[in-house]
C-alpha cells in the first residue's frame, strides 16, 4: 500500500474534477488518495440520469442543466456529450490547483507492486520548478535522487513555475483510433520511472485522463474546445487545450512536465466509434501543428487571459480557412474566457511571473 501522507498534501487547495456518464464506483479504489478532497463531478449527457457517488467524498456535481443556468447564452461554449464538458469544473473551482481524471482510470501498481498515489506525484511535480531552457539528461533534476547533470547551466538551474503535470497510463495507451485499429491488442505495460521537462518550443499530445495544472498560473487557458454533439470533431478537446497551454507556457516562462504518474487505464472505448470522431482531426491537425509551431504572442501579453485572446484572433484568421468550425472556435475561446472572468473576478487581476510574465491571481 502506498503511504498516504496523514495530513494529504494541498487538502484544501486542490479540486478533482470528474467528467462522467456513469456511477462513480471508481473512486472506492481512489478512497484512500481521494477522500479528503473536494470533487467537482461533471455530468455529461443525460441530465435526468442519477449518478451515483460512493458515501463519504465531499463533491459538488454539474449537470447540463446546472452549466446552462450558470453561464446562461455562454454555456454554448461548453461541449456536450463529449469529456471536453469537463473544463466547466476548472471554471467553477476556486482552488489554486486541478487534478482530472476518466472515472476508467484506477490505481496502478508500480514495479514493486505498490499501490501508485497520482495525486501525490502530481503534486510533487506542480510544487517543484520545471527546466524548459535546456534538457536535462537525467530527467527531472528536482527529484529524489537526481540532480542537474555536469555542463548544465548554473544560471539555468532556479528553473521556472511548472503550470502543467502530465500523467501516463498503463494497460490501454491513448492510442488515436487508426492505431488502435491495427493494434487492439496492445497494452503498455512498459513502466517508465521517469518526469522531465517539456522543453520550450516543442509541442506534445496532451492526454486530458490523467493530468493536473496550477489553476491560477494556466487555468484561463485550460478550455478543451468545441466537441461532440452538433461538432465535426471529438476527442481532440484535450489535444487543442495541450497546444494553446504550451504555447502560453512558453511566452509566460511556465514549465510543463510529462512522465509519472502512471494510473490503470481500464477499457479501450470504441476505436470505430472514435474513428468517426476523430477523422478529421487527422488531417486537420497536418495545418493546425505548423499554426501553433509558429504561433507567437506580443510582448505585452502578459496574463494568460490577454494570451488567450490574442490566440483566438489568430486562429480565426489563419485557421478559418482550414474549416469554418475554427471561426466558431476562435469565437468560442474568446467566450470561455469571458464566462472565466464572470466565474472569477478576482482572475483579472494578475501577479508578476518571472520575466516580467504575470499571471492570473
Ligand atoms: O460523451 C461522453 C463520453 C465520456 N465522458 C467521460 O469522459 C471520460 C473519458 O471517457 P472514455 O474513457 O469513455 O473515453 P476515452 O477514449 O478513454 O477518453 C480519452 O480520450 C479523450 C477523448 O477526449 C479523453 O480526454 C481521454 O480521457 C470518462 O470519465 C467518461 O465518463 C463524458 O463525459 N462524455
Ligand atoms: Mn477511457
Amino acid at each position: 500500500m502506498a503511504s498516504t501522507p496523514s495530513v494529504p498534501l494541498l487538502k484544501d487547495e486542490l479540486d478533482i474534477v470528474i467528467p462522467t456518464i456513469r456511477n462513480l464506483d471508481f473512486l472506492e479504489m481512489w478512497r484512500p488518495f481521494f477522500e479528503k478532497y473536494h470533487l467537482i463531478i461533471v455530468q455529461d449527457g443525460d441530465p435526468t440520469k442519477v449518478i451515483k457517488v460512493p458515501e463519504g467524498f465531499d463533491y459538488e456535481l454539474y449537470n447540463r442543466n446546472d452549466i446552462n443556468r450558470i453561464l446562461g447564452p455562454k454555456a454554448s461554449c461548453i461541449s456536450f456529450k463529449d469529456s471536453a464538458c469537463r473544463c466547466f469544473g476548472y471554471m467553477v473551482s476556486k482552488k489554486k490547483y486541478i487534478y482530472t481524471i476518466d472515472d476508467d482510470c484506477f490505481v496502478a501498481k508500480d514495479p514493486t507492486g505498490r499501490d501508485i498515489n497520482a495525486l501525490e506525484q502530481h503534486i510533487k511535480n506542480l510544487l517543484s520548478p520545471s527546466s524548459p531552457f535546456f534538457f536535462n539528461t537525467l530527467y527531472d533534476p528536482y527529484r529524489e535522487g537526481a540532480d542537474f547533470v555536469r555542463g548544465y547551466p548554473f544560471s539555468l538551474r532556479e528553473g521556472v513555475p511548472t503550470a502543467v503535470s502530465h500523467g501516463l497510463w498503463l494497460n490501454i495507451p491513448d492510442y488515436d483510433a487508426p492505431t488502435q485499429l491495427v493494434k487492439p491488442l496492445e497494452r503498455n505495460t512498459r513502466y517508465v520511472d521517469a518526469v522531465m521537462t517539456i522543453p520550450k518550443g516543442t509541442l506534445f499530445p496532451m492526454c486530458g485522463m490523467n493530468l493536473a495544472f496550477n489553476r491560477e498560473i494556466i487555468g484561463p487557458a485550460m478550455y478543451f474546445g468545441l466537441m461532440g454533439d452538433g461538432q465535426p470533431i471529438g476527442r481532440y478537446d484535450d489535444m487543442w487545450a495541450g497546444w494553446c497551454i504550451k504555447v502560453i507556457c512558453d511566452h509566460l516562462g511556465l514549465g510543463v512536465k510529462t512522465g509519472l504518474p502512471y494510473i490503470w487505464h481500464s477499457k479501450a472505448s470504441n476505436p470505430f466509434v472514435n474513428l468517426k470522431k476523430e477523422y478529421k482531426g487527422i488531417y486537420w491537425q497536418e495545418e493546425l501543428i505548423p499554426f501553433f509551431q509558429s504561433a507567437t504572442l506580443p510582448k505585452d501579453c502578459t496574463t494568460v487571459q490577454k494570451c488567450y485572446i490574442e490566440l483566438s484572433k489568430q486562429v480565426k484568421a489563419k485557421l478559418g480557412k482550414v474549416d469554418d468550425y475554427f471561426i466558431k472556435l476562435a469565437d468560442a475561446m474568446v467566450t470561455w474566457i469571458e464566462a472565466w472572468d464572470e466565474l472569477n473576478p478576482s482572475a483579472e487581476k494578475s501577479t508578476e511571473l518571472p520575466n516580467g510574465a504575470a499571471a492570473a491571481k
